[in-house]
């Protein structure tokens, strides 16, 4: 699925079905941006409440950087959906993403429309179990877990 914000050279990654009720996770908290078009607080609000995903640095075919770490996690590999988002393209959506956040790197992962951190915080999360759980919330289970499961019981 395509973004409406040009071709995908990042992408917003529905983590799963959106839960109402929040979900008391880590970050910064979010507090408006202040520029306009693309990277206004509006437009950005929509973006991250609609979508719940992340916000990933090149395609999602071939993430650049540190984007690729967090497609490369197991749990994470359950994504089911996403829309793509064009934010080397667009300076006002890079930048606007970031002062949203309160975060200065990108990629950044949301979970349920919050924001969660960026690649070394879901790393942590996932070496610690803690990603596993947040996504167990919204219903999203790890294959990885299954797959043990699966061994265990033979
Ligand atoms: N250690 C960071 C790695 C992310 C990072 O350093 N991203 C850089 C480029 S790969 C970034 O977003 N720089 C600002 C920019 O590109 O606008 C994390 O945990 O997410």
């Amino acid at each position: 699925m395509s973004g409406t914000l040009g071709r995908p050279a990042a992408a917003l990654l529905r983590w799963g079905a959106r839960r109402g009720g929040g979900g008391g996770l880590r970050g910064p908290g979010v507090r408006a941006a202040s520029s306009g078009g693309s990277g206004s607080a509006e437009h950005l609000d929509a973006l991250v409440r609609r979508t719940g995903g992340g916000l990933l640095k090149g395609t999602p075919e071939q993430p650049s950087a540190a984007s690729a770490t967090p497609r490369a996690d197991p749990a994470a590999a359950r994504v089911r959906d996403y829309a793509a988002y064009n934010v080397l393209d667009d300076p006002q959506l890079r930048q606007g993403i970031k002062d949203y956040s309160n975060w200065p790197t990108i990629p950044q992962v949301y979970l349920n429309g919050e924001f969660v951190g960026g690649c070394d915080i879901l790393l942590q999360m996932h070496q610690n179990g803690d990603l596993v759980e947040e996504l167990k919330k919204l219903g999203i289970r790890s294959a990885l877990l299954d797959e043990k499961k699966d061994q265990d019981s033979k």
